[in-house]
C-alpha cells in the first residue's frame, strides 16, 4: 500500500494511490491505469500526459480521486459514470470547455474529524486545558503530525485515525510512558500535499507532565523507529507547539526567576544596607555608653609598668600598682599636701620615683573634667614645669602621677632646707621661666 514511484510499478501493482506528480510522464493514459480494485486515487498533476482522457467503465471502485491537472489533455470522453473527483484545471480541454464541473479549481479536500469524546459527560476545562478522550481535563503534549508517504484519499474515514490512534497509544504504553490518551484532529494535506494530523497527548493520573515525562514523550515522537503505524500512513515526523507547554511555560518561569531574583537580591541588598546602618549606629552607641560608663575606654590601656607614656602622653595606672608603689600610701611616703589632696611619693617597678597626688573627698571631679585635665596636663611641656606621667581612674579615686622633683620645694631651696642655695640670679631667671611658660600654655 506504499506510494507507487515508477510507471512499471503504477501500472503492475495494486496501490491505494498512484502519486506521479512532476515526473515528466509523457504520452495518453490507458484506461487500464484506474482499473485495480483498491485503488483510491490517481495524482499524475503536472505532467505531460495528452491525448483523450477515457477512464473506461472499469474503473476502480474505490476510486475516489483522480487529479491530472497541469497535463496537454484536449478531449474527455464524459458519461463514463464516474462521478467523484476529477480535477482538469490547466489542461487544453478546460481552454475548450472553462464551465466544465472538471475545470474549477479543486477544493482542500480537508477532513474534521476528531477523535470522539462523546462518552464524556459535560465538562468545561479552564484555559490551559483540554478534554482527553477519557474525559480529563489536562494540559497535553501538543503538535502536528506530517504524514509524507500516506496511501489513501479519503480524508473523512475515520478508521484510518481509529487504526493510528491504537498504534501510537500500543507504543506509548509498550514504552510504559505516563499517557494516558491520545487525541487526533483535523486531519488536511498541507501545500506538499503531505497528510498533516494534530496529535494531543494526555499525562496519565495528573494534570500535566513533568520535564522528564515531557522530554521523554517529545523525543520519542521524533524517533522515527518509536512506532509502528498503519501502512496507510507511511513514515512521518513531528513538530511540537512549542506555545502550549514548557517551551512556553519555561519562558515565563524563567521571566519569573530573573524578576524574583532581581527583586530578592535587591531586597537582600536593602537589608544589608539597614544593618549596617543599624550596626554602625548602634555601635556608636555602645562607644557613648562606654565612654560614658568609663572615659578613658578609649586610650590604650598600656599597663603601667613604668615604661614612657605611649596614647595621650600618659600612662594608666591601677589603683593596685600605686597603693604597692606608696607603701599602701603611707605617712612615710607623703611629700605634702596642697588644695587637691595628699602628694605621696612613690617608686615604680622599673626604679622611676613618682609624685602621686590623690585627690581627697570633695576635690574628685566629674569623670569628663577629670579626663580633660589629664589631656590638658599631658600637653603641657616645659623644662621649669613637673610632667605628668600617668592617672589613676579606680575604685573612686582620681590620682595624678608625676615625675619626681627631689630638690624640694621652691621654699626649700630658697630657705636652704633642701640643701640647694639658689642666687638671686637663679631665682629671678626661674621665675622668668615659669612666667613665659605659664604665658604658652595659657
Ligand atoms: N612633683 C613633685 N615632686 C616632689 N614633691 C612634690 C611634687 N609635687 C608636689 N610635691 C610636694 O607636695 C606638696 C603639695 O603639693 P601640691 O601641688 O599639692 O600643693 P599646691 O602647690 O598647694 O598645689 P594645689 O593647691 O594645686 O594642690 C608640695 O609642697 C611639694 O612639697
Amino acid at each position: 500500500m506504499r506510494k507507487c514511484r515508477s510507471l512499471v510499478t503504477l501500472i503492475g501493482k495494486l496501490c491505494a494511490d498512484r502519486i506521479m506528480e512532476r515526473t515528466q510522464l509523457q504520452g495518453p493514459i490507458n484506461a487500464t491505469l484506474f482499473s485495480p480494485a483498491q485503488l483510491q486515487s490517481i495524482v499524475l498533476s503536472n505532467n505531460q500526459l495528452n491525448g483523450s482522457l477515457d477512464l473506461g467503465t472499469n474503473y476502480g471502485s474505490q476510486l475516489l480521486l483522480v487529479d491530472l491537472q497541469n497535463n496537454s489533455i484536449s478531449e474527455f470522453a464524459q458519461g463514463t459514470g464516474y462521478s467523484k473527483e476529477l480535477l482538469l484545471l490547466g489542461n487544453p480541454f478546460c481552454q475548450k470547455m472553462p464551465s466544465s464541473e472538471n475545470c474549477i479549481v479543486p477544493q482542500q479536500p480537508n477532513s474534521s474529524y476528531a477523535t470522539p469524546t462523546e462518552n464524556c459527560v459535560a465538562l468545561s476545562c479552564n484555559a490551559q486545558q483540554l478534554l482527553s478522550p477519557n474525559c480529563n481535563c489536562a494540559n497535553p503534549i501538543t503538535g502536528i503530525l506530517h504524514f509524507r508517504s500516506f496511501s489513501f484519499s479519503d480524508f473523512q474515514n475515520g478508521s484510518y485515525y481509529t487504526l493510528l490512534q491504537a498504534a501510537m497509544m500500543e507504543s506509548f504504553k509498550s514504552d510504559q510512558l505516563p499517557v494516558d490518551s491520545i487525541s487526533l484532529s483535523v486531519p488536511l494535506k498541507d501545500a506538499y500535499d503531505y497528510l498533516e494530523v494534530r496529535l494531543d497527548v494526555f499525562p496519565s493520573g495528573v494534570y500535566v507532565f513533568n520535564r522528564t515525562g515531557f522530554s521523554v514523550i517529545t523525543s520519542q515522537l521524533n524517533n522515527v523507529t518509536f512506532v509502528k503505524l498503519p501502512d496507510a500512513f507511511g513514515p512521518f515526523f513531528f513538530i511540537l507547539n512549542t506555545d502550549n507547554y514548557f517551551t512556553g511555560s519555561n519562558k515565563s518561569s524563567n521571566t519569573g526567576i530573573v524578576i524574583g531574583a532581581a527583586v530578592g537580591g535587591s531586597v537582600l541588598m536593602l537589608l544589608l544596607l539597614m544593618a549596617g546602618v543599624y550596626a554602625f549606629h548602634q555601635r556608636k552607641k555602645a562607644d557613648q555608653a562606654t565612654e560614658l560608663m568609663n572615659p578613658f575606654a578609649s586610650w590604650d590601656q598600656n599597663k603601667a609598668n613604668g615604661a614612657a607614656p605611649q596614647i595621650k602622653g600618659v600612662l594608666s595606672f591601677s589603683f593596685e600598682e600605686l597603693k604597692k608603689c606608696t607603701n599602701n600610701f603611707s605617712e612615710d611616703n607623703a611629700l605634702g599636701s596642697g588644695g587637691y589632696g595628699t602628694v605621696y611619693k612613690g617608686t615604680l617597678p622599673t626604679g622611676v620615683l613618682v609624685a602621686i597626688k590623690r585627690a581627697k573627698q570633695g576635690s574628685l571631679q566629674g569623670s569628663h573634667e577629670f579626663k580633660t585635665e589629664i589631656e590638658l596636663l599631658s600637653r603641657v611641656h616645659h623644662k621649669n614645669l613637673v610632667s605628668l606621667l600617668g592617672f589613676c581612674y579606680q575604685l573612686g579615686e582620681q590620682m595624678l602621677v608625676y615625675e619626681y622633683i627631689k630638690n624640694g620645694t621652691l621654699t626649700d631651696c630658697i630657705s636652704g632646707k633642701s640643701g640647694f642655695k639658689l642666687s638671686w640670679t637663679k631665682r629671678l631667671g626661674i621665675a622668668i621661666d615659669s612666667a613665659r611658660a605659664n604665658c604658652k600654655s595659657c
